[in-house]
């Protein structure tokens, strides 16, 4: 039987409650907190208020026993032994990363300690935070063995979080105290010993051969910068395939073979080498351009990461591009658009490249019916319905009449479409596919001409010289 920890979580947004409800599930006490009022009682009423799968059973299951939701963080600190930050760290206008909301959490922590406290940074901050914050309690008068400053950064993907979370390659914990490093071991050992995956009703426990995740300990610096440098070195991953389906496109190759034969050698590995219309999301392009701040706060040379961004701005303008060679001109084109969300299997649209687009189309005077099977609601509150933007109710209906049918967000459900019923409903038969979800001969079998990212143009060619006669 593991040791039950009495847990805080500081902030509910993804991560914080992925988190939370997550260490009830490995059997720890906690209390989530959020200085947003609405949240907290959409919370305890059940409401877990974003599309994760997993989240709503956890949050059922725990809610009313192992998890509880407060806006008072005095009253919960005084109750933790580890105090997990997992507020939001947004980009500021020159991309250093804005620790405002973190340096407010420290402040009233600090002003609330009263017995040893692990302070853990979850959320995703610079190199040094760590010295920020114990210079906040050092401010505030809190004793030095009081409390300990861990880094344990969170590498869950949205879509995918709880499983993520449980099920995760590795936990990093950076520490420089023996005592906090303790604490950490103890709240992960129900994964690092493997015990919560031998429960019968543990998430994706039936896989027996399962191997538990080792737990790397570092310094507080190094776990800081192995964040920073794990989801830049990913975003470098997708703009190199971008750039490198650019040249496909050329060249007349296909970059769907080519990332395939790269991603065979175990060296690179096949995962996060699909092109597109560039990566967006609330963490990639903030946490590339913070950790490019970094190195120039600290006089150190990584334009690489100067070049990644300029890639992945350019993958968008070179669909846009796309779009308009496909249809000649932009103006007074209605056009079906699948995809709001920043990936498939989330309602999340922060920095969504989907958004953007529309954004650009519209201005280049598009009108445009968009479906998304979960982000409409939050679209709807960033892009206003009029008449050149229209939410319709499924994929079908986004493909009536229009010019063109565009695809922007990679859900499984927009990849297995009845293509003949999409030729029939659409004025003119054309899909622009910025996520390749379509092996071009399918498209071409059913009458589409097709255009997608990084692959030879063959596929359209004469399709199109009968475009004008559909
Ligand atoms: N979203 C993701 O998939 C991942 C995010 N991260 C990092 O985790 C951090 C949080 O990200 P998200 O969960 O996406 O942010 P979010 O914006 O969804 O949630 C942050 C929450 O903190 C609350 N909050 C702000 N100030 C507070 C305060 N003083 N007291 C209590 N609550 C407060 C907000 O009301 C909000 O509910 C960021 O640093 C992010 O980079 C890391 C891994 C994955
Ligand atoms: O720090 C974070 O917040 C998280 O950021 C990413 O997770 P997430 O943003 O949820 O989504 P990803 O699946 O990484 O996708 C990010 C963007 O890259 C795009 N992408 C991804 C993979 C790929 O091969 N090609 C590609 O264009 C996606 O469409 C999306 O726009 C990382 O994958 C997580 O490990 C990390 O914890």
């Amino acid at each position: 039987m593991n040791d039950t920890i009495r847990i805080v979580v500081v902030g509910s947004g993804y991560v914080g409650l992925v988190a939370a409800v997550c260490f009830a599930e490995m059997g720890h006490s906690v209390v989530c907190v959020d200085n947003d009022q609405q949240k907290v009682d959409a919370l305890r009423g059940g409401n877990c208020l974003i599309h994760e799968n997993y989240l709503p059973e956890l949050l059922e299951r725990y809610r009313n026993s192992r998890v509880r939701f407060t806006s008072d963080l005095a009253e919960a600190t005084r109750e933790a032994e580890a105090i997990f930050i997992a507020v939001g760290t947004p980009q500021s206008g020159s991309g250093i990363a804005d620790l405002s909301y973190v340096e407010a959490v420290a402040s009233e922590i600090a002003r609330s300690l009263t017995t040893y406290t692990v302070i853990v940074e979850k959320s995703t901050v610079p190199v040094y935070t760590n010295e920020w914050i114990r210079k906040v309690m050092e401010r505030n008068g809190v004793s030095q063995n009081l409390f300990d400053i861990v880094s344990n950064p969170e590498f869950l993907r949205e879509g995918t979080a709880v499983r993520d979370f449980l099920h995760p390659d590795r936990i990093v914990v950076g520490t420089d105290s023996e005592r906090a490093a303790m604490v950490l071991s103890k709240i992960y050992e129900p994964l690092t010993d493997g015990s919560y995956y031998k429960q019968p009703d543990a998430i994706d426990g039936f896989c027996t051969s399962h191997k538990p995740p080792p737990l790397l300990l570092t310094s507080t610096k190094s776990a800081e910068i192995i964040k920073h440098a794990s989801n830049a070195f990913l975003a470098l991953k997708i703009s190199f395939i971008n750039a490198v389906s650019n040249l496909c496109e050329a060249a007349n190759a296909d970059v769907e073979q080519v990332a395939q034969g790269m991603g065979m050698d175990s060296r690179i590995g096949p995962r996060f080498l699909r092109p597109g219309i560039g990566y967006g999301g609330s963490c990639f392009p903030k946490d590339v351009a913070a950790f490019r701040c970094v190195a120039e706060q600290l006089g150190v040379d990584f334009a690489l990461l100067s070049e990644v961004e300029t890639i992945n701005a350019s993958q968008k303008t070179r669909f846009l591009d796309k779009v308009r060679s496909a249809l000649w001109t932009l103006r007074g084109k209605k056009l079906g658009v699948l995809g709001l969300a920043f990936k498939g299997g989330t309602d999340d649209i922060r920095e969504s490249p989907a958004i953007e687009l529309i954004q650009m189309l519209i201005t280049e005077g598009c009108s445009i019916q968009a479906f998304d099977p979960a982000a409409m609601a939050r679209a709807e509150q960033v892009l206003l319905s009029g008449p050149n933007l229209q939410y319709m109710q499924d994929a079908y209906e986004a493909a009536k009449d229009v010019d063109a049918l565009l695809i922007l967000t990679d859900w499984a459900e927009f990849s297995h479409l009845d293509l003949q019923r999409i030729n029939r409903l659409m004025r003119y038969p054309i899909v622009v596919d910025g996520r390749n979800l379509y092996d071009p001969n399918l498209m071409l079998e059913n009458g589409i001409s097709y255009f997608s990212v990084g692959r030879p143009t063959k596929h359209h060619v004469q399709e199109f010289a009968t475009v004008g006669s559909h």
